[in-house]
């Protein structure tokens, strides 16, 4: 059967549309390129304040770049970085310009050919007998659907502006965690538990050609405390990584209680493992928050069953989920006791809001030593079956210091025997003491 002849408003269509797909994908890229600019200008921005103390002290405030005009270089970065978005801002606003002055210029010419090839009609001169109702009622159909066409026009560009936003969040909300947090569905044993590196190797994926762990081996037997020393850059902080299953190991196996740690559920694990790191890290938020922070609210057995089968469906192996879901949030006497604990409990008894004072963005509010103690007290709360200790009083002065050692003294000696510890150090004279043993990363 023949194919029925094109009509010329199929033409018409093929051309608009074609034409407002180039448009559309023109300006999706503009607008995606400004996105990319301002976010890159945010970040530069961002890491200056925070880090503004650095800034200054190394004068890159103050630096004459040649660019820079005398405004510091953290300035120019950002300054380069708003002109590029606005240079596509501006090509963005001239494309929307010229779209909009063609399409009133074509409104305005068929307003005209209307109105004088109508008129033509209306006083008869052609062969049509067009009434004057008539053409002042197609005139405003006219109006109408060029408005309709205006506002479409409008909408489009803001769809445009909106998908390209949307893009750059979904990019983030796409990205799959290496390894799920719900992966494995053994649940925790009862008590401290053990765990052996056996010939692990290990490289970060950004540098596959520098091995950081070439097959190495050690066992830290349940409830027993084991320090780790090694040279910066040794690995230290790698183990702490492949201990909380941030990374799998390339070769070898990590086993908890001798089965492999791939098999247990990550999210129950994590919550069993106490860690205080060389770069703590709190929230803005109260001191109760920060103590609290990662452990659920509590209720009864069979609530705890509900909320779980709300999560995944309940049936007889679900002991962990109904464990998870059961909630571990201590009572104030046992946050007071765990502050206590990390010598923290003093200083948190003067601030004026006590343990609901706010402590500013990153903890700013309190000296790095308070920090560290609180992070101790975090740690001590979800009642580990792992603590994790690296460097952990590496960023506290000499006074501090003092203190962060006793909380760790002390927090090391209330957990014997019930959780295992790994304490990791630079130097052996940090941990040396009442250890089982000493361990280091060179050997
Ligand atoms: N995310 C990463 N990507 C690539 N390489 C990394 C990464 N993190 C660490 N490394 C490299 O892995 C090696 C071991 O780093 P790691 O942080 O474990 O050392 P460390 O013993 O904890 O050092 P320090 O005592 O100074 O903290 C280093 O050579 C380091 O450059």
């Amino acid at each position: 059967m023949a194919a029925p002849p094109r009509h010329p408003r199929d033409d018409l269509e093929t051309v608009s549309s074609t034409h407002a797909a180039t448009l559309t994908s023109h300006a999706g890229q503009v607008n995606m390129s400004i996105r990319v600019s301002m976010a890159d200008a945010n970040a530069v921005s961002t890491e200056a304040l925070r880090n503004i103390r650095t800034v200054r002290s190394f004068g890159a405030d103050l630096l004459d770049a040649e660019t820079g005009g005398g405004r510091g270089k953290e300035v120019t970065a950002f300054r380069q970085h708003m002109d590029t978005a606005l240079k596509n801002g501006m090509k963005d606003s001239y494309a929307s310009a010229g779209v909009t002055a063609i399409t009133q210029y074509v409104d305005f010419a068929a307003t005209i050919l209307i109105l004088w090839y109508g008129g033509y009609a209306v006083l008869g001169y052609g062969q049509t007998d067009l009434q004057i109702g008539n053409l002042i009622t197609f005139n405003l159909y006219w109006n109408m659907l060029n408005t309709a066409t205006t506002n479409l026009n409008g909408m489009l560009n803001t769809l445009v502006k909106a998908a390209s936003a949307a893009q750059r969040v979904f990019e983030i909300i796409d990205l799959e965690p290496d390894i799920p947090a719900d992966q494995g569905e053994k649940g925790m044993d009862e008590g401290p538990c053990s765990i052996s590196f056996q010939e692990v190797k290990f490289f970060y994926p950004m540098r596959p050609d520098a091995m950081v762990l070439n097959g190495l081996s050690f066992t830290v037997g349940a409830g027993q405390t084991v320090a780790m020393v090694g040279k910066s850059g040794a690995g230290k902080s790698t183990l702490v990584g492949l201990m909380l299953r941030f990374y799998d190991p390339k070769g070898g196996d990590v086993l908890l209680n001798g089965c492999p740690l791939t098999e247990y559920n990550l999210r129950l694990y994590r919550k069993k493992v106490g860690v205080v790191s060389q770069d703590t890290q709190v929230f803005c938020r109260s001191i109760l928050d920060n103590l609290t922070y990662g452990l659920e609210g509590g209720g009864d057995v069979l609530q705890a069953c509900e909320r779980a089968a709300e999560v995944q469906s309940c049936n007889e192996d679900c002991q962990w989920r109904c464990e998870m879901a059961l909630g571990d949030v201590p009572s104030m006497e046992e946050i007071e006791k765990a502050a206590e604990a990390a010598s923290a409990n003093d200083f948190i008894q003067q601030l004026d809001e006590k343990y609901n004072s706010m402590i500013g963005e990153g903890g700013t509010r309190l000296s790095g030593g308070q920090r560290q103690r609180v992070a101790i007290a975090r740690a001590l709360l979800r009642r580990p079956k792992l603590l994790l200790l690296d460097e952990a009083k590496t960023p506290v002065d000499a006074e501090n210091e003092g203190k962060v050692q006793k909380a760790l003294d002390d927090l090391v000696h209330s957990v014997h025997g019930n959780c295992s510890v790994v304490l990791i150090a630079h130097r052996l004279s940090t941990v040396i003491g009442g250890h089982r043993r000493n361990w280091s990363l060179d050997a």
